[in-house]
């Protein structure tokens, strides 16, 4: 396929005398490309670059202004490709308008602007850590950063950026694609359970836009990124798998062990399959539907909930326990608890909690991490584990130690110490099962309320 045959529309957001600035919202074509990565978040921020036309044309120019960009670029020595990160970037004086494009999760998206202030208060509106600039000349037939106009442009307040690029593969034929999805439905098919009926296309989903017009991401991971989507009147997280990340498998294991534990009622419920759109370079060609949760993650509700009384705490933390038991006695490993993975709902006036990632749950066995003894995120696995050991319900209930922790660091609510201890063990065999966390608890919480029916009836 040649970039003339691609009839996706590109589109043109500002031009002047010198060149154009543009972003078109697919691959451009299977072709070589490169991948910039973000030294600051190690996330991919985008794949940028272009191909031209001869004569510095594209097809299908349009002066839309907004929309999300994915950049796949075509690459050879004449079509140059450099990109750079800036805090803040904007057209030269000579240009009509400026262009700011930013990062949420693994997309970039771009905006036109029209004065150096907006761009200021936009950066400042979305909190948008990596920016990027970039140029079009259609006199050199290159993509480039000017360093002349990016000094002139960059707003002083603001540190600039570099990217590293590295390549990537060429993307993958529709054939191939075809064959990925007819392997989905083949999965399904020899697995010979339900699960068939619940796959939908994306299609007949409703992707919930902002007022940018770009899709409403719940939250992004390592995994990849969490959209919000309706069908009919349920809301629903959409959670779009990387292609570098993931296979079809794991979003098929996620899928059923989110279904496993519906009954239990402490996971998202309406799992379902979703196939995405094939063309798509990024993510895989299945992503994970199921209930949109109401509500944020520990991590964000210990920051913002610091007048919450003792007894809230205490039944957060019980539901959390209580979650992992139900869980276990299920046959289930999360492998992975821990404050971000655990969502904060409003029910009426109570708390309810969900546990919201089973990315790395295994059922009816454990398993054994490469690599994590001295990267920090792995910080909240069992040190066992982290050494190389097959995870089990002990090591499970370790990161159930360190999210109590963390609740115990925030709150000084001194009662949840020592259900924090008895988890936390660095001896497997000494840690408590999560059932028995769970009653302790349950303990604690019966004296914390005839401690404070009692101080009721002394002030009367
Ligand atoms: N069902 C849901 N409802 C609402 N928001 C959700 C839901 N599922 C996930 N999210 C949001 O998306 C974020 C990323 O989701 P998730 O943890 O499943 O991704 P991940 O890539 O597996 O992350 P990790 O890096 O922890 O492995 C969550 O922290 C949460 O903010």
């Amino acid at each position: 396929m040649s970039l003339e045959d691609n009839n996706t529309p590109l589109y043109r957001v500002n031009s002047g005398n010198q060149g154009a600035w543009f972003h078109r919202e697919v691959e451009m074509a299977p072709m070589n490309g490169h991948l910039a990565v973000s030294p600051l978040t190690g996330h991919r921020a985008s794949l940028l670059g272009m191909s031209l036309l001869p004569g510095g044309r594209f097809p299908g120019e349009d002066d839309t202004d907004i929309g999300p960009s994915i950049y796949r670029s075509s690459y050879s020595s004449q079509n140059l490709l450099v990109q750079r990160k800036v805090g803040l970037s904007a057209t030269g004086p000579k240009e009509s308008g400026a262009q700011l494009r930013y990062q949420q999760g693994n997309l970039s998206y771009t905006r036109r602007i029209h004065s150096l202030a907006s761009c200021i208060s936009q950066v400042n509106d979305y909190h948008r850590d990596v920016l990027e600039w970039m140029r079009y000349s259609p006199n050199q037939n290159t993509a480039y950063a000017s360093e002349g106009n990016l000094q002139e442009t960059i707003h002083s307040g603001y540190i600039e950026r570099e990217v590293s690029i590295i390549p990537i593969q060429p993307s993958e034929s529709l054939q191939s694609k075809t064959n990925e999805h007819n392997t989905v439905l083949g999965h399904l098919a020899d697995r010979g359970d339900a699960s068939r009926q619940d796959v939908y296309s994306h299609q007949q989903l409703h992707f919930v836009r902002d007022e940018y017009g770009f899709p409403v991401i719940l939250g992004t991971g390592s995994f990849g990124e969490v959209r919000l989507a309706s069908y009919g009147r349920k809301k629903m997280a959409v959670k779009y798998f990387t292609r570098q990340h993931s296979k079809i498998e794991d979003v098929v294991n996620e899928y059923e062990i989110l279904k496993r534990l519906e009954g239990t009622g402490c996971v998202p419920k309406i799992a379902s399959l979703i196939e995405t759109d094939p063309d798509d370079p990024d993510f895989c060609g299945l992503a994970l539907g199921m209930e949109a949760i109401d509500g944020i993650t520990l991590d964000e509700y210990l920051w913002n909930h610091p007048d919450m009384s003792k007894l809230e705490w205490i039944d957060i933390a019980m539901q959390i326990v209580s979650a992992i038991s139900k869980i276990h006695k299920k046959g289930i490993l999360v492998n992975d608890i821990k404050t971000n993975n655990i969502m904060i709902a409003k029910k009426g006036n109570k708390q309810e909690v969900k546990i919201i990632d089973f990315g790395l749950a295994t059922v009816g066995h454990g398993v054994a991490f490469k690599n994590t003894s001295t990267m920090s995120e792995f910080m909240h696995l069992a040190p066992e584990v982290r050494r190389g050991v097959e995870s089990d319900q002990r090591s499970d209930v370790f990161s159930l130690g360190v999210v109590l922790d963390t609740i115990l660091a925030f709150t000084e609510i001194e009662e949840l110490r020592i259900p924090t201890e008895v988890c936390v063990q660095a001896e497997p065999a000494e840690r408590i099962a999560a059932s028995g966390a769970r009653r302790l608890l349950q303990m604690i919480r019966d004296e914390v309320v005839i401690g404070e029916c009692a101080q009721e009836l002394e002030n009367l």
